[in-house]
């Protein structure tokens, strides 16, 4: 038999011309006026050869379900089109061939000649790609523009988002992407591309008689080879939802807003996924770093894990860190003294409180100390207020209680008297973290800044927070998006878009089909907040909105009466132990609503036995043992079964609210809380009622 030739077949015979994609915001610079495919210098016929050669050094990967194909038009017409399309489990390759490339920094060169922007056409091409198989689902990031450097090895660079491969190390290089694509995303892949070009020509690959031809050429040795497929096949097969999208959530990824925009839905719809896919995408398509954060540092610690996995290529250049975390890190890079400490701070509270006189008009029936010390928190820190007549104007969205202007004023000065003991004790509460921040950032800003940001679970942010995100950006192309939605808010207080200077006109995003859920789990977790109303960001009412799908079905939740916490421990046990037995304890996960709680559910599952991650500590490796934390602490995040040992019966009644403002909206806060941890449960939740 001969050796590997490029043979056509009927098949994929009379197709168009990969059809232009209108996009906004190209890859890189076009190379309208470059020489035509000047990435492959040399006569056609040596370019040809060239071809020939890569696609024989690609023969092994048939057996793993690769398919090759080529262009036919010869390389001086093509410009807009790669060598050799590669397409298998490991994702969607676009080859180009050159020879005797140099690179030096961020420049290629061909002898004295530099090529960059040749090879970075290839780029322009993969974008065109991803944009027509984002309609079969393809995440953006699974079609990777690759130049082969012809008769080198040990070559591997990156060049804006196209790698630079030796074609010795081609091989290699494609099957460390492992097992990507599951088969059938890689048939409409293939169906989708036979649309898109249909001159594409399938190159049938065969084993040569002779492994390496003896062409003075450096080919990969059947060492190679072996290694390459051994590493592939080692290389732990990603979850699907790594590499394949719904077709609106992967051409989200990619849709360029001409300003801040807000991709919101319900629980479990994949906002998280699209926005670390998108995080990844503007990663690879401009220079700089994205950044990706929350309020709690939990969930960018999963993502980062989740990033690494999704996009290897670009996970060095996303920053995904908690709002607090980036703001202590910018003080103390600036040199600016910032000492947080809530417990003192409460004492400050107290004390603060504990001064006003008997006829103070914040002494009212309804109203605790706590609840006043969430007004200074969450609507005058928490919104950025400076002066009493700021206070005075301000819709409190979020607060039930309505304060009258004594009230108000007299809010202002506990505010004062608790700011100055603050001072005198030298300490800061967390609301000054982020507020210090700005005020630094005011005095000077950052001096690289972000290329993007994307704000997860937006809503539990305070204003101020967001404030301070969208002046890292503006309101620059694809510079913020908002992720998040209302119903799931578990903090009080509240803003909209417009108390923070963000518009997001004709910017919005709603996703509307769960994946995560049950639709049992799923029709609990909204019996639960039916009716409540909630602000929305736009300033809107949201009541009672829950996705229009929901993909899959599962055992009804269960919930057990439990009269003492000793119970409830009791049963927690037992019940962890059948789901770990049944479905391993890595996806079990304990949710409390205190921190107290949480410290006595750990406790009772290792006397019993069980191993314990507290959530504080978990980033989202794969560890066997019971994750337990706060609900809170679970914001974002999911787990197979959910345990929640210790929740009120009155929350999963249909009565009627509290009489009281205060206590109302105590009420529904927790009604969210439970409505968020109950969303949590991926395939099985169990609820210990007292
Ligand atoms: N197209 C999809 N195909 C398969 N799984 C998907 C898809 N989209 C999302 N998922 C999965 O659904 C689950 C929920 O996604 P994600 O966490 O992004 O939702 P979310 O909207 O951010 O949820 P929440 O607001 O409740 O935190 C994840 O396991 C995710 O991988």
């Amino acid at each position: 038999m001969a050796s590997t030739a490029f043979l056509s077949t009927d098949r994929h015979r009379h197709l168009a011309p990969l059809r232009a994609c209108s996009s906004t915001a190209p890859r890189v610079a076009s190379t309208a006026d470059a020489p035509v495919a000047a990435a492959v210098p040399g006569p056609d016929a040596g370019r040809e050869g060239a071809r020939e050669s890569v696609a024989r050094s690609l023969v092994a990967l048939a057996s793993v379900g690769h398919h090759v194909f080529r262009d036919p038009r010869p390389p001086r017409d093509r410009r807009h089109h790669a060598a050799l399309v590669l397409v298998g489990p490991g994702g969607v390759f676009l080859l180009d061939v050159a020879e005797d490339l140099q690179v030096e920094g961020d420049q290629v060169l061909h002898g004295d000649r530099d090529v960059t922007d040749d090879v970075l056409a290839l780029a322009d091409v993969a974008y065109r790609a991803e944009g027509e198989l984002v309609e079969v689902g393809l995440a953006p990031g699974e079609v990777r523009p690759v130049v082969v450097v012809t008769d080198a090895r040990g070559v591997d660079r990156r060049i804006g988002p196209v790698r630079l491969v030796g074609e010795a190390d081609l091989l290699r290089h494609v099957a460390s992407y492992g097992s990507r694509l599951p088969a059938v995303e890689v048939e409409l892949v293939l169906a989708r591309l036979r649309e898109m070009l249909p001159d594409l020509v399938p190159v049938v690959l065969e084993l040569p008689e002779v492994p390496t031809p003896h062409d003075g050429r450096t080919h990969p040795s059947t060492l190679d080879v072996d290694e390459a497929l051994v590493a592939g096949a080692a290389a732990r097969p990603v979850e699907s939802w790594m590499a394949v999208l719904d077709p609106a959530q992967a051409a989200l990824v990619r849709r360029s807003f001409n300003g801040p925009c807000r991709i919101r839905g319900g629980a479990g719809t994949g906002k998280t996924l699209v926005g670390l896919h998108r995080a990844a995408y503007l990663a690879r398509s401009r220079p700089g770093t994205v950044l990706v954060t929350s309020l709690v540092q939990t969930l960018p610690d999963v993502l980062r894990h989740q990033l690494a996995a999704l996009a290897p290529d670009v996970a060095d250049r996303v920053q995904l860190v908690c709002v607090q975390e980036w703001a202590r890190r910018l003080l103390a890079a600036r040199g600016v003294r910032v000492a947080v400490d809530e417990s003192i701070a409460r004492i400050a509270f107290d004390d603060a409180f504990a001064a006003l006189a008997p006829d103070n008009p914040l002494h009212v029936p309804d109203c605790g100390p706590g609840y006043w010390r969430v007004e200074i928190s969450k609507v005058i820190k928490g919104r950025g207020i400076t002066d009493l007549a700021g206070y005075l104007d301000i819709a409190r969205t979020g607060r039930r209680y309505p304060m009258s202007r004594d009230q108000r004023a007299a809010l202002w000065e506990l505010y004062r008297a608790y700011e100055r003991r603050l001072g005198a004790l030298g300490v800061h509460d967390a609301d000054d973290l982020v507020l210090m921040a700005a005020d630094e950032l005011r005095r000077r800003p950052l001096d690289v800044p972000y290329s993007a940001v994307i704000v997860d679970e937006v809503q539990d942010l305070t204003a101020a927070g967001v404030r301070l995100l969208h002046g890292l950006v503006g309101d620059v192309r694809d510079g913020l998006t908002l992720i998040g939605d209302v119903q799931q808010a578990v903090y009080p207080g509240g803003w909209t878009l417009a108390d923070v200077g963000v518009s997001v006109a004709g910017r919005g995003v709603v996703l509307t089909t769960n994946y995560r859920n049950t639709a049992q789990i799923l029709d609990l977790a909204h019996r639960v907040v039916a009716g409540d109303e909630v602000t929305d960001l736009d300033g809107g009412v949201v009541s009672g909105e829950r996705p229009e799908q929901v993909r899959r079905n599962g055992a009804e939740p269960v919930l057990e009466r439990c009269g003492s916490r000793r119970e409830q421990h009791v049963a927690m046990i037992a019940r962890a132990r059948t789901v770990a037995r049944d479905a391993g304890t890595a996806g079990v996960a304990v949710l409390c609503a205190t921190n107290g709680a949480a410290v006595h559910a750990a406790d009772a599952l290792r006397a019993a036995g069980l191993s314990v991650l507290l959530l504080t500590d978990y980033d989202g490796t794969q560890v066997a043992a019971v994750k337990v934390g706060t609900i809170k602490r679970a914001k974002g995040l999911e787990f197979s079964h959910v345990l929640l040992p210790d929740v009120c019966a009155e929350l999963l009644e249909r009565g009627d609210p509290p009489a009281g403002a205060a206590d109302r909206e105590r009420w529904e806060l927790q009604r969210r809380e439970l409505h968020s941890a109950i969303t949590r449960a991926r395939d099985g939740l169990w609820l210990g009622v007292a």
